[in-house]
């Protein structure tokens, strides 16, 4: 790290910046003079820099408060602007500047010849060659009939084409792998209702046994059961489910329910009890359920699923998917053994032994594992070759996990101080240059800076407003009139105004506190969020909201948005704070370019180790694009008809950034949250897999610039995180040696552990496997379930 990167937190002399030259030696008398010149030049520069944006501190005087104002790079060209509002500086406090003391990138910008450029085939589409239908597939003609027709789904995808057949043919145990957006759901759920559906489509004469031949209804039983990770997850396949079976001429006998927590278990009980034929559950409630509800039958479930298998595995499921396989088997009247099966009769369509299926885009030793407690003599499904990453830039990879080919991936390098007015510009510039309504994703560690970064951009204008002022139009001349160049811009969003000429108030769809309006964004942007802390009918309502709104959308997640939600059209992922491991890189991204449409994904990376992962994870996953900080400023700030020689954004940046900072001071409820998002952000630092820990070394981390990134203008030494105490950094310096997250208290941490889905990376999820046990084995000897808000 750069020594002036440590500027910003020490003591500065006034006679810091007298300036020391070298004395040369030697060459022609000219050269010397010019070395000697260039010299000083840097200098001076450096020291009028550093004093004008960098050291603007209080008087030292205990009791009072000093006003300073934030000091703009003058210009001999510019008219006098506005000074930001002054502000109070308590003593302690430091307002650096945003430009000055950055450590420097070490790659190059690559030529980013257009956003709009070369797009790969894409890899996860339906087939395009007219090789498969769903017919050939073996399907019945009245599901593949409303696949094509009501669903829209002109063809299967690879995955679909080599397992269906395989499925509803056979009675064999599988392992199906496919990478993101490539339709598992339907690969699994369409044998399942297709042979459910026999049963009540097959003459009595069919039937080989008299009991499938009476008329089949919510109470014929159970099954199937899939088992997925969240209670999200749930609900999503519940609903594909639902499309399924409310066909013309379909199955509508066969009903389907979720038990997944998050509701009363009076009422999950009450639906069970009715009868349901295909039950979507999470491991922990269905085991409640198994143990405590009488009427869960389970003597002829023919399916068992488990979806997002790698997942399962690392919340720390394992057990309690053994304890469920082993009732299941207990109970079970179908024969255990192979050689009973065949000559067993079923019931026409419905395999003769219980098959298990597990569904995972990684093929991890976790997931090895699960395949080795749940399945027997499986087979081993995945896209055909020629398909699976056909014609893109994916590399087979160690794990044959990739992102789809047509994902354009790209990174940006940007400095820890910059971090937060680097996400504004991102943002806006996001936001702007779609035409149509975009949906952005935007990942951060952990949920107390998803909290904190939800209120930075949804907090109201300075002016109390919750939308700026319309800009005045300005007056088309004869030469853009109509022309086609204008016509083909993003045209910012019209803001409605009231009768007295004000912007007009926008109302919010709902009063969900995880929603609301971004108006440092965008005039009608949406902005939602997400995280394993929220109640379950908030993060429900919050996930329709995004998924439905027709206005431009932002959901602000941890990782539990990362695995298997399919929200529709996402256009861009951003990994503000990057993954904790590839595969978790891969399946945040995973949330857009599904299902063949184009997608992008963005990543922040701070410059240092933190470079190192372009290569080491990036560039295994695609041919990712560097992207230019300063373009992306730009164009984030930048607006129209700026003067970019004047690096004008620099200036409209810093003005934002002191808002945001001014802010944090006049609150005491928003600094604590800024405190607790700063140290949570540390604290999940440290929590990155071994193999990245190279890059991903909180000792290089320059928490004083960090702070400034939570709109904290403490040293670190000085900033006592709520609930915790006050972090180990050095008093007076930048860089810390120690590691805030481990002088945290132990209380917040333990309180954080349980937060299971927001905590993905192995430290975090090694705790939640450990309280999970604890709770497991407790749950064994009181015979009461625990919920750790995942199911
Ligand atoms: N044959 C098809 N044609 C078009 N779209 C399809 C087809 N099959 C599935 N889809 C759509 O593709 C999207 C992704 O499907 P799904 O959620 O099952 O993917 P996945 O492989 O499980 O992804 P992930 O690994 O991220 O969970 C869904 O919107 C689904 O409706």
């Amino acid at each position: 790290m750069a020594d002036d990167a440590m500027v910003v937190n020490f003591d500065i002399s006034p006679d810091a910046f007298t300036i020391v030259t070298p004395k040369f030696k030697g060459g022609r008398w000219k050269d010397r003079l010019k070395a000697k010149k260039a010299v000083e030049h840097r200098a001076r520069k450096r020291a009028i820099e550093a004093a004008e944006f960098n050291i603007a501190r209080t008087t030292p005087t205990p009791t009072s408060e000093t006003a300073i104002t934030a000091v703009r790079r003058k210009r001999s060209d510019e008219k006098p602007k506005q000074k930001p509002a002054p502000q109070a500086v308590k003593t302690g406090e430091f307002v650096s500047s945003l430009w000055t003391g950055n450590p420097e990138a070490a790659g190059a910008v690559t030529d980013d010849k257009g956003e709009e450029g070369k797009v790969n085939e894409p890899s996860n589409a339906p087939l395009a060659d007219g090789s498969a239908t769903f017919t050939t597939l073996g399907l019945s003609p009245i599901l593949a009939n409303h696949l094509t027709t009501k669903l829209s789904l002109k063809a299967p995808t690879a995955i679909q084409r080599s397992a269906i057949p395989e499925l509803i043919s056979t009675d064999s145990d599988a392992f199906i792998q496919a990478e993101t957006g490539s339709g598992k759901t339907l690969t699994y759920l369409l044998p399942i209702v297709n042979r459910i559906m026999s049963l009540s489509l097959s003459p009595p004469s069919a039937q080989q046994d008299g009991e499938s031949a009476a008329k089949q209804t919510r109470h014929s039983g159970l099954y199937a059961i899939v088992l997925a990770p969240t209670r999200e997850l749930c609900r999503q396949i519940s609903t594909v489910l639902s499309t399924l079976i409310h066909c013309k001429n379909g199955p509508h006998w066969i009903v389907p329910g979720a038990v997944s927590g998050g509701e009363k278990k009076k009422s999950e009980k009450a639906r069970l009890r009715k009868g349901i034929n295909i039950l979507v559950a999470t491991p922990g409630r269905l085991l409640d359920h198994l143990e405590n509800t009488e009427s869960l039958d389970v003597s002829r479930v023919r399916w068992v699923v488990l979806d997002e298998g790698d997942r399962l595995m690392e919340l720390g499921f394992e057990e309690t998917i053994g304890s469920i396989l082993g009732i299941l088997e207990k109970k079970s009247k179908l024969p255990k053994k192979r050689e009973e099966a065949a000559g067993w009769k079923s019931e026409a369509g419905l395999p003769r032994r219980r098959v298990s299926m597990l569904c995972s885009a990684t093929m991890k030793t976790n997931v090895q594992r699960l395949g080795d407690i749940s399945l027997k003599e499986a087979l081993y499904i995945k896209a055909e070759k020629g398909y699976d990453n056909a014609g893109g830039s994916s590399k087979g990879g160690e794990e044959g996990f990739q992102a789809p080919a047509q994902l354009k991936q790209s990174y940006v390098v940007v400095p820890a101080k910059l971090r937060l007015v680097g996400l504004n510009a991102i943002l806006k510039r996001a936001l702007i240059r779609q035409t149509a309504s975009p949906k952005i994703i935007v990942f951060f560690s952990c949920s107390d800076s998803v909290d904190f970064h939800f209120q930075v951009f949804s907090r109201l204008l300075e002016d109390g407003s919750d939308i700026k002022p319309p800009k005045p139009t300005p007056k088309p001349t004869k030469r853009s009139e109509g022309s086609e160049k204008d016509s083909a811009k993003p045209q910012a969003p019209e803001t409605k105004l009231d009768p007295s000429g004000k912007p007009a108030k926008q109302p919010l769809p709902s009063n969900n506190p995880a929603i609301a309006k971004a108006p440092h964004l965008h005039p009608t942007a949406l902005l939602h969020k997400l995280h394993g802390s929220l109640p379950q009918p908030i993060r429900t309502s919050t996930l329709h909201s995004f998924a439905h709104t027709t206005s431009p959308s932002l959901l602000f997640c941890t990782d539990v948005a990362a695995r298997g939600l399919d929200l529709p059209n996402v256009d861009l992922i951003i990994q503000f704070d990057p993954p904790f491991s590839r595969d978790d890189h891969l399946h945040r991204i995973g949330r857009t370019a599904r299902a063949g449409r184009a997608g992008r994904a963005i990543m922040f990376l701070l410059p240092g180790p933190e470079e190192g992962y372009v290569d080491a994870v990036l560039k295994k996953c695609g041919n990712p694009i560097r992207a230019d900080m300063d373009e992306v400023f730009k164009k984030g700030f930048g607006g129209e008809g700026v003067n970019r020689k004047k690096r004008e954004w620099e200036d409209k940046a810093t003005e934002w950034q002191l808002e945001v900072e001014r802010w944090v001071l006049a609150d005491k409820a928003v600094m604590d949250l800024s405190k607790k998002a700063w140290g949570s952000h540390i604290r999940a630092y440290t929590t990155h897999v071994a193999s990245e820990k190279g890059m991903f070394n909180h000792k290089a981390l320059h928490y004083g610039h960090l702070a400034k990134s939570f709109g904290i203008r403490d040293a670190p030494g000085d900033i006592r995180v709520p609930g915790g105490g006050a972090t180990s950094g050095g008093k007076g310096r930048g860089n810390t040696t120690g590691s805030a997250a481990t002088a945290t208290s132990a209380k917040a941490g333990a309180k954080r552990s349980l937060d299971a889905e927001d905590l993905p990376s192995d430290a975090g999820l090694e705790a939640v496997r450990k309280m999970r046990k604890i709770a497991f084995s407790m749950q064994m000897k009181k015979g009461m379930a625990s919920e750790f808000n995942i199911g």
